[in-house]
Order: C-alpha cells, then structure tokens, then sequence
C-alpha cells in the first residue's frame, strides 16, 4: 500500500539513495539510518554559516572565511613524511591569494585553470601572501546548489567511514529526487492555526537552509510534529479509556487493609493518606484509573502502592505490580510478600530467572486465581501472563515504561485501573502535557522524623579518610553504600575501576567490614542474593556501579559514598543519594570529586544546598541552560528526536490542543484528509523505541 507518488520512504533502503550503495549503507547502519525516511530525518545538529562571502584581503590571520575564487594554477607535492599537499593560486575580486588541501589526491585533477570555486577554511598571511587552509570546498558548475561552502552549511552527527562531505551529498541527492513525493500529513487547519512550515519545503530548510531564520522554521515544525503525534497518542488512549467502562467493581470490604495498617510501624502522613483518598475515589468510579503519583525519592509511595493492590484482593480480584529491573522487582516482592503473607495474601515474583516449570506452576496459579498480586519487570506485559481477574496495575517509574506499555494492556482489552509511580521531579504544568491523559497526585511531604542527609564534597586524595568514616559507621551497627560511575562509552574501563577498588577497600580500610561488589554485568541470581545479604543487614558495605540507582531501600544504610561524582547528572545524584535518610538514624552523603567544570562544581553546590527534588530538577536545567539535549535524556522525561519538553513547552500546549481537539471532533480520523495523518501516527507508534525514547 503506498501513499506516496514515488515509492514509500519509510520503506526505501537508504543503499537506493545516489551515491550511497551498499557498502556506504552499512556504515549508515550505525547511525541506524536504514531507510530514505531515516536519511532524511536525520537532522543536522547545528550549521555552519558560511553564506558570507567576504574577500580575503579584509581579514586576518587566524579567521574562519569562506571566499569565492578562480583557480590559475595549481601544483600537488609530496613531503618526505608522505604528506600530499595540493596548492591552487586563486584569483579573487582583489587580488591572487592561495588555497592548501591536504592528502587530497587526485584533486589537482578537478581544479583546471579557470574552474570556479568557494573555499571555506582558516587564512594565514604567510610572508605577505594570503594563504586559506580549506576545510571544505565546492566547485561552482553552474548547474544544481552548492552545499559544502557558499551558503549555511549543515552539520550531522556521524559515524567513522561516513564524513560531513558524504552525508551532505547523500542528503542533497535524496531531497533531489524524493522531497517533491513526501506528502503533507498534518491537517491543513493546524498547519495554518500553529504557523507551521510544510512538509517537503521544511525537509529542505532544515537541511539546506537558505537563511537561518528559515533553518529555525523549519525545526520548529519537525518539533511540533513529534510533539503532536506524541499527544495524538495520549489523547487517544485518554479517549478509548474514557469510553470504557471497567467490568468490575469494588466492594465495602476493608479487612485487609485495616490489618495491613494496623501491622504498620508508622502512621500514615496527611500526604500519603490525601493520596490514597483519590485513588480510591478513582477505583470506585465507573471509569478505569489512569493515575500519575508523584512523589521525591523517600517520600512513600510503596504503601500507596500496596494499599491500591490490596483493595483488589480484598474484593476477591487481582493486581500487578511492574518494577524496571529486576533487582527492584524482587524488592517488593520481598517487602510485599513479608508483609501480606501473614494476612493470608498470596504474592508471587515472575523473574526472568525463573526455571520453566517454576514458571510454568506460577502462570497456573494465576490464571486459577490463587495468586493475588503478581509482581514483575515488563515480562508481566507478555502474552503467556493470564490473571483470572485483574483489576489493578501498579507501574513503578513511568519514564522506563511509558505510553506503549500501556497501550499493550489496553489491546489486550484488559482496562485495569492504572496508578504509575514516578519519583521523577517534573513541574506540574509540565507534568499535565507530558503525562497529558493521566490525573497527577503527588506525595508533597516526607515521613515525619526524617533528618537532612549531611552531604559533603572531597577531593578525591582524601577518601582514604572517608573510609575510615565508614569503618566507623559500620562499627556502630549501621551499613554503607560506596558508589562509581558507569558510562556506557568506557563501561570496560570503569568496571575494572569498581573492581579495583573493592579489592582495594576489602583489604584496606574495610577489612573489618563485610564488603560485597555488585554491578550490572554480575548473573541475576548472584545480584540477588547480594541484596537479600545486605538487606537482612548480613553484609555492611556495598561497592556497585549505579545499579542501586532507583528504590532501593535499605533504611539501615546510612552512608552514601559517591565516587568520581563529577560524573554523574544531578537528577541521578539526588536519587542515589535517597538511598540512605531512609530512616530516623542522621545519614551522610559523601561527593568526592575533582571538579573539571563550571558545571560539575555548580552541581555538587547544589546537591550541598538542597534536597528538594523540584528544587534540584529545576536548578538542573539553569546550570544546562536550555539548550542542551543531555538535559532531557538525564531528567527522566520521554526524549525526541528534536524537541526537548522543557525548552518547548509552549509548542508541547499547542500541540496537547490541537491533538485534542481533532480526537475529540473525530477520534476514528474518518476525515478524508486525516488518512496520512493516520499512517503517520501507526508509525510513529511502531518505531517508539527508536523515534520516540520512552524507556
Ligand atoms: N508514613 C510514614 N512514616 C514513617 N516512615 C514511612 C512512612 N511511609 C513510608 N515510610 C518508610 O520510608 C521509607 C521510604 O518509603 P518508600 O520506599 O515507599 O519510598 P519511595 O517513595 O518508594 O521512594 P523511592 O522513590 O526512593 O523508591 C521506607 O522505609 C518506608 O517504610
């Protein structure tokens, strides 16, 4: 089926782009370009304006230029280190001056006397001759654009094999043949009402812009597309979701939950009790829950979560509670079933370890009813996982799982009321557009009793010294956490650094202490009785690398030491440093550091001031400035391919209206003009993993 006049884009393979081939199409591969539509979505991530042509005789040495000459002659020589150095003399509109390539070959060949051409790069004035060390370069043939010099120039993130020069020549060529057959499919009246740029004169500008102003248009367009299909997709789900009415309701029985409160050892705070107020107001309406919980690390949400699954079993049904990795699903299963077992609530934990039988007995009992809460990583999402009734899912950390998790549930024609916990601080303006179909509660007071966590900065030559602070912590019965980054690009490198340091502390300053490692590379099962081990208070001290990042709760831990903390995002060092003030005993918080940046240092700062998640999630983004791309990535929030929620919020409220608007006049897309729009969205859904980063 193809809709568009020239072949589909989204089916091309990029090889069939001119000058591509097959071996340049694998080197695109790792930029995961496979096809035109790809190619073309590849946006450049900045340009280089070199429009202005300037004459060479008004500049300096040392200055970017881009200038146009005629070539006079040119000669290539070769050095003695096999350096190929092509030299032209250039007439320009003031005078001859020269241009220097090297390790061009076979350019000497290209550059006749006459030819005509734009060099961009550094001039030099070398003994009163004007010399321009070119970067790029284009011949002027009279026939087609230029589109390495003598205009705004766009640069791409790359690959080795693939220059600026090719991806720039395979972009021209695919615009060339393909930009006239991309076919408009937002709606004519948003395009209007919002002030967009369309669709093939947009793929143009932000490529080839011939103007900044143009090059900004353009984005802005590409942004409110992947804003608007983002919303068309929460606005749909709201929509089917308020259509449905649940199949089953919930009784006035409250035995379990009244023995789960009583065997607590604290009382519910007026946050968390507000809290569960409307999710019981929500589970008693005749329309599923579609609850966000919002709450900073600590806050407790686990007891929310709890009671929300136990008014299910109380009332003879089932819940599900789904944890992003498996060490946090094996916590609350652990926590869960101590506390629910001895109330006679069956719970049971679908790790991935499981052997088959064991797996097999389990999804039996489910199906059967015999377990009431089923507890899990995503793998709950899969087709062979039967309940006999679900009423109720708890998903732990929207950011990992996201729309289409839900989506799966809801095509699976299972409409269980819905809470989603996150611990990721998001302004609540913002929070409603990004979360757009859910309604927001938020835990806004921690546990009474709570001391601040002291933190600190070091240098990193004193930590043999915060060592022995935590040999002495240890000696007065309480447990610690010693944490080293891990960055995907030198995963090898910093594995092998967490190593080392274990080894170096388990017989150095811990020796007395009972030191274990744990990191993300260790079997499951090895990981897990690790954390059963220092949970149960059998080891003092933890070395990992972040895989204790969210959730963990160890209320006896009471020392976070952050190793190399320069290296970790602030939303990342306020969640690690959550781990410990879990309890009532003055916790401490150790940064060491050597502070390379502006930035690293104002983070540390930060972390030294407050502990406030909101407060730090926004002063996150002041020290990012708004620019910044990682921003996003590190903040917990869906990523895009170009637009960034917090920097654009204004067009994500536009595109929330209007996405909006169109469900709610013609949520089926019946409109003639709205059946592009559609195959847009079916993509846009297909391709979530890589087109749109939720999870
Ligand atoms: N009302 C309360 N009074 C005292 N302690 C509480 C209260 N509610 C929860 N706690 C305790 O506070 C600790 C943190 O709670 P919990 O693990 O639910 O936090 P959380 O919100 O899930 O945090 P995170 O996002 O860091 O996982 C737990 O040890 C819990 O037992």
């Amino acid at each position: 089926m193809s809709n568009w006049e020239a072949g589909d884009p989204y089916t091309i393979q990029v090889q069939y782009v001119k000058m591509v081939g097959p071996r340049r199409a694998e080197q695109l591969a790792r930029l995961k370009l496979f096809t035109l539509h790809d190619l073309l979505y590849h946006f450049p991530r900045e340009y280089l304006d070199r429009s202005q042509l300037r004459s060479p005789f008004d500049l300096s040495s040392g200055d970017n230029v881009t200038v146009l000459g005629r070539v006079l002659s040119c000669q290539e020589n070769r050095t003695r280190k096999n350096l190929t150095i092509t030299k032209a003399a250039l007439e320009g509109d003031r005078g001859v001056f020269y241009a220097v390539w090297f390790n061009r070959l076979h350019l000497k060949k290209a550059l006749k006397p006459g030819t005509q051409l734009y060099i961009s790069g550094k001039l030099k004035r070398n003994f009163g001759h004007l010399e321009v060390q070119v970067q790029d370069y284009e011949i002027i043939t009279g026939e087609g654009d230029a589109i390495h010099a003598g205009r705004i120039v766009p640069v791409y993130h790359t690959t080795s094999g693939i220059t600026q020069r090719m991806l720039r020549t395979f972009m021209h060529a695919a615009l060339e043949q393909w930009q006239h057959s991309y076919r408009e499919f937002l709606p004519s009246q948003v395009l209007e009402q919002v002030g967009l740029m369309a669709l093939p004169e947009a793929l143009k500008q932000v490529h080839f812009p011939d103007s900044h102003a143009l090059a900004e248009q353009a984005r802005r367009r590409f942004i409110f597309e992947e804003l608007f299909l983002f919303q068309l997709q929460l606005a749909l789900l709201r929509h089917q979701i308020v259509r449905v009415e649940k199949q089953h309701r919930y009784g006035p029985d409250s035995r379990l939950t009244r023995q789960y409160l009583a065997g607590l050892k604290f009382t519910l705070t007026t946050a968390q009790s507000r809290v569960v107020g409307e999710i019981m107001a929500d589970m008693a309406s005749l329309h599923p829950m579609n609850r966000l919980l919002q709450g900073d690390v600590g806050s407790g949400k686990t007891v929310v979560a709890v009671l929300t699954l136990l008014k299910a079993v109380e009332n003879g049904m089932q819940g599900a509670l789904m944890a992003p990795t498996e060490v946090l699903a094996e916590q609350h299963y652990l926590a869960m079933d101590n506390a629910l077992a001895p109330l006679g609530v069956r719970v049971a934990l679908f790790s991935g370890g499981l052997p088959a039988r064991e797996r097999r007995a389990l999804l039996e009992q489910l199906a059967a009813g015999e377990v009431a809460i089923a507890v899990g990583t995503q793998a709950l999402l899969h087709e062979d996982v039967v309940f006999k009734k679900l009423a109720v899912v708890v998903i732990d950390e929207q950011h990992r799982f996201g729309v289409r998790q839900r989506g799966i549930l809801q095509k699976k024609g299972v409409y269980p009321d819905l809470l989603i916990m996150t611990a990721t601080p998001i302004p609540r303006t913002l929070s409603m557009t990004v979360y757009g179909d859910l309604d927001v509660s938020v835990i806004d007071a921690l546990p009474p009793g709570r001391q601040p966590v002291r933190t600190y900065f070091v240098a990193p030559e004193e930590l043999p010294r915060v060592f022995t602070f935590v040999a002495q912590q240890v000696s007065k019965g309480h447990q610690a956490y010693v944490v080293c980054p891990l960055v995907e690009e030198s995963e090898k490198v910093d594995l092998q650094a967490a190593v080392d340091l274990y080894e170096q502390l388990a017989v150095g300053a811990l020796h007395r202490c009972r030191v274990a490692l744990l990191h993300g590379r260790m079997k499951r099962a090895d990981k897990e009785v690790i954390m059963q081990q220092f949970r149960a208070g059998r080891l003092d001290v933890l070395v990992s690398t972040t895989v204790i990042e969210v959730g963990v709760d160890v209320p006896n831990a009471s020392v976070m030491v952050i190793v190399d903390a320069d290296r970790f995002g602030l939303a990342q060092l306020h969640q690690l440093r959550g781990r410990v003030g879990r309890g009532a005993e003055q916790a401490h918080c150790i940064l060491a550091a050597r502070l390379r940046s502006r930035e690293a240092a104002e983070r540390i700062k930060a972390m030294k001031t407050s502990q406030d998640g909101f407060y730090l999630a926004e002063k996150d983004l002041q020290i990012r400035g708004p620019g910044d791309m990682a921003g996003v990535r590190q903040s917990g929030l869906p990523e895009f391919r170009l637009a960034n929620l917090l920097r654009d919020r204004e067009l994500l409220r536009e595109a929330r209206r209007q996405a909006r608007a169109l469900i709610s006049a013609d949520p089926d897309f019946r409109t003639g003009e709205y059946h592009l729009l559609r195959l847009a969205l079916e993509r846009f859904n297909q391709e979530g993993s890589s087109y749109l980063h939720i999870g």
